[in-house]
């Protein structure tokens, strides 16, 4: 049932489609889904729910209408497909089936007693694939995009044995497009990704790296296997993949073998191209729903994946009659399986940390059979989902995976209220340091930042970052490599790398000029600006303005640190009055608020953190942080600008006010004295209206600028 407001509806559908459009393109696009195809059929139900409840909120964009998904940005040629390929619909229970074949019924008028064939055969879990036949050659391979216009992989599909290059036989049409499955058995798709596991391990190794298992690219299921695989700019690569093919259906003919479905997908079968096994012709409801119990049954056993049936009308002429909706023919319906489960045992909970500190926890499992597949791990997601289940190592689970190979624990079989809940750690398993959720948020994150290894490539990644401390030369790979050496385990450890210039050239591909050119660059931060250093720290809450923010205010980082010290001290009655006073200093300063200063606390409060910063005040020296404010018409004043700018960047605009000695605010308020509009400046705009604020363009602000020299 659908009890929500318009409003809300409205609301609810506009964030489906983003959601939904951006998992079409992780799963078509980029071969890389983010979450199980059973979330994602959820997410599109809810969407087709809201929009049978609320028929005049359909978007223009609605996620009910769109194939798969554009592949404009795809690096392959672009094939216009004559004839559309389509989507299918969907069907759960054999309700919905028995409902498909009335509504057939009721399209075609037809009599009570009149039998309506269909064909039945599974429905295999790869990607579509439209092989073009101009008298009996192959000449074009195409996938199915958005089902208007594909991408060309002829040369790729050279290499899977199953599509023959020339059809056998003497009644091969002129134009035939062969429609199906290009797919991956589960076994090569399981060698795949240990295959891919084992390359970059050697790769690692070859290179004297760390490997990180974690960071290999594997392959979520053998459909995305198969896309990823099939869809190569270079087919060699396709070659080193073992893929295969069967037809279920054609596009564009110039004429048709047959006049039933069963027919022409026989004739296709004696060209010499595979067709499913299991392929068969029903004659009633009965029959139908008979083939989905006897496939589903033998569905474990089968080498490829597949998530249902397909059943197709027989007769060519009713198919033709019955068309298309939206983006599915009224002809053919899946009936999809429902997802596999099994029970068995949570052995423990293993806490993972990833490279931006959160804290991922891991079950490890009594390994069990899901639909073919062993399962060991399952990821638990975040502390709410632990709770949501209530589960405790030794506990007895249901495991589910449905279509895909991420298995997600469903329940919880050891309902035992006695037992203490799992304990969550509030500490970072790989540093120590504490691991907090903020207000608001599911995940529970590693405050370690610099001295936790799970976070430092990333942090130290922040530090020379361009608004950090911008060290030109010092890229991410660089990074990587001189952290898998060793050679860089804090921000400090950048600034002694000039001990390092005969074992950095030993590496490949650096020459004399490119190390004198990095160490050169960063010898030329040794006097730093303040608020930069303070930015690239990567402290929670301290972004590049609040940065410059309390830089203003205490000039020197010592100074700084001083205060946020005995701002955070807790002990004693003095310490306590000394403490509020440091306190209300802080949160006076504009653009300062209480998470700021907590934030800064609890990164004084760790020692590993104070170390870090002595280290590195070791080896720079910031000067005083001095902002010179020139005498201009809006020093002291605060600016807001909107719209679009068109000579400078927000930033830079910002920057301007700065050094103008005014304040740039973010929204107008009663405080604001001047407003910088340009084009496409909305709300801010009627409000400094409202207010009766002064709105200068950017030409006249230009003049300011420039006035104040
Ligand atoms: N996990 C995610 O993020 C995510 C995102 C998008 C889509 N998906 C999944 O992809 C599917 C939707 O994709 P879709 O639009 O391609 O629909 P679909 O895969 O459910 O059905 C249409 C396709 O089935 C294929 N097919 C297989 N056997 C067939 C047969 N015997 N006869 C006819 N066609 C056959 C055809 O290639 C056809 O294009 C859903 O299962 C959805 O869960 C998952
Ligand atoms: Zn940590």
């Amino acid at each position: 049932m659908v009890n929500i407001s318009e409003a809300e509806a409205a609301n609810e559908l506009m964030r489906l489609a983003r959601q939904i459009a951006r998992h079409n393109r992780l799963y078509h696009a980029e071969d890389a889904p983010e979450i199980s195809d059973a979330e994602y059929d959820a997410l599109v139900r809810r969407n087709a729910e809201l929009e049978a409840a609320f028929p005049h909120l359909v978007r223009q964009d609605s996620p009910s209408n769109a194939i798969g998904h554009e592949v404009a940005a795809s690096p392959l040629s672009k094939v216009t497909h004559e004839v559309r390929m389509m989507s299918l619909d969907n069907a759960f229970t054999d309700e919905e089936v028995e409902e498909f074949v009335a509504r057939v019924r009721r399209f075609l008028a037809l009599s009570a007693d009149e039998p309506v064939a269909m064909t039945a055969e599974d429905k295999i879990d790869g990607l579509s694939c439209s092989l073009r036949y101009e008298k009996g050659k192959l000449v074009r391979a195409a996938t199915r995009g958005d089902g208007q216009v594909g991408e060309d992989v002829t040369p790729n599909v050279a290499h899977i044995d199953d599509i023959v290059q020339e059809l056998q036989g003497k009644d091969v049409p002129d134009v035939f497009e062969v429609r199906g499955e290009v797919y991956m058995e589960k076994a090569a798709f399981l060698a795949l990704n240990e295959q891919l596991m084992a390359d970059a391990r050697a790769q690692a190794e070859a290179k004297g790296e760390a490997f990180d298992e974690m960071k290999v690219r594997q392959f979520a299921n053998p459909r995305n296997a198969a896309a990823g695989s099939l869809r190569q700019k270079d087919a060699r690569v396709t070659a080193r993949r073992p893929l295969r093919f069967w037809a279920h259906g054609w596009g564009a003919v110039s004429d048709l073998p047959g006049e039933t479905q069963h027919e022409v997908i026989r004739k296709i079968e004696s060209w010499g191209l595979p067709v499913s096994p299991q392929f068969r012709r029903c004659s009633s409801l009965d029959e139908m729903l008979e083939a989905y119990r006897s496939i589903r049954e033998g569905r474990p056993d089968l080498p490829f994946e597949i998530d249902g049936v397909v059943y197709k009308i027989d007769r060519l002429d009713w198919q033709q009659r019955l068309g298309f909706v939206a983006k599915a023919p009224r002809w053919a319906l899946a009936h999809k399986f429902p997802a596999e489960r099994a029970e068995t045992i949570l052995e423990s909970i293993d806490i993972q940390v990833g490279r931006t500190g959160k804290l991922t926890p891991v079950g490890r499992l009594k390994p069990v059979l899901v639909g073919g597949v062993t399962v060991t791990n399952v990821t638990l997601h975040n502390r709410d989902e632990i709770a949501r289940l209530g589960v405790r190592p030794g506990d007895r689970i249901v495991l589910q995976r449905a279509g895909d190979v991420i298995p997600q624990v469903v329940d919880n079989l050891t309902r035992d209220e006695q037992r203490p809940a799992f304990a969550f750690p509030d500490h970072c398993p790989e540093c120590g340091s504490e691991a907090v959720a903020e207000e608001g948020e599911v995940d529970v994150r590693c405050t370690g930042g610099l001295i936790c290894p799970a976070q430092r490539t990333e942090r130290l990644k922040h530090f020379v970052s361009r608004a950090a401390l911008d060290i030109e030369g010092l890229g991410e790979k660089t990074i990587d490599e001189f952290f898998a050496k060793g050679w860089l385990e804090s921000p400090a450890d950048i600034f002694r790398l000039k001990n390092r210039r005969d074992e950095i050239l030993a590496l490949e591909g650096w020459k004399d000029k490119s190390v004198d050119n990095l160490l050169s660059a960063v010898e030329s931060k040794r006097e730093p600006d303040a608020a930069r250093l303070l930015f690239g720290l990567g402290i929670r809450h301290v972004g590049a303005v609040t940065a410059r923010d309390l830089m203003k205010r205490f000039e020197t980082l010592p100074a700084l640190r001083e205060i946020a010290e005995l701002a955070h001290a807790k002990e004693g009655e003095e310490r306590a009055q000394a403490a509020s006073e440091a306190y209300s200093e802080l949160v006076s300063i504009d653009g300062i608020g209480p998470v700021v200063v907590e934030a800064l606390g609890d990164f004084f409060h760790e020692d590993h953190n104070k170390q870090v910063w002595d280290d590195l005040l070791g080896e720079v020296s910031p000067p005083p942080y001095v902002v010179e404010t020139k005498d201009s018409a809006v020093a002291g004043k605060t600016v807001v600008f909107t719209g679009k700018l068109e000579t400078m960047s927000r930033d830079e605009a910002k920057a301007q006010a700065e050094r103008l000695g005014a304040k740039a605010a973010g929204s107008v308020s009663a405080k604001t004295d001047l407003v910088v509009a340009g084009p496409g400046a909305g709300s801010k705009l009627k409000k400094a209206a409202d207010l009766g604020i002064d709105v200068i363009d950017e030409a006249a602000w230009a003049e300011i600028v420039k006035a104040a020299g």
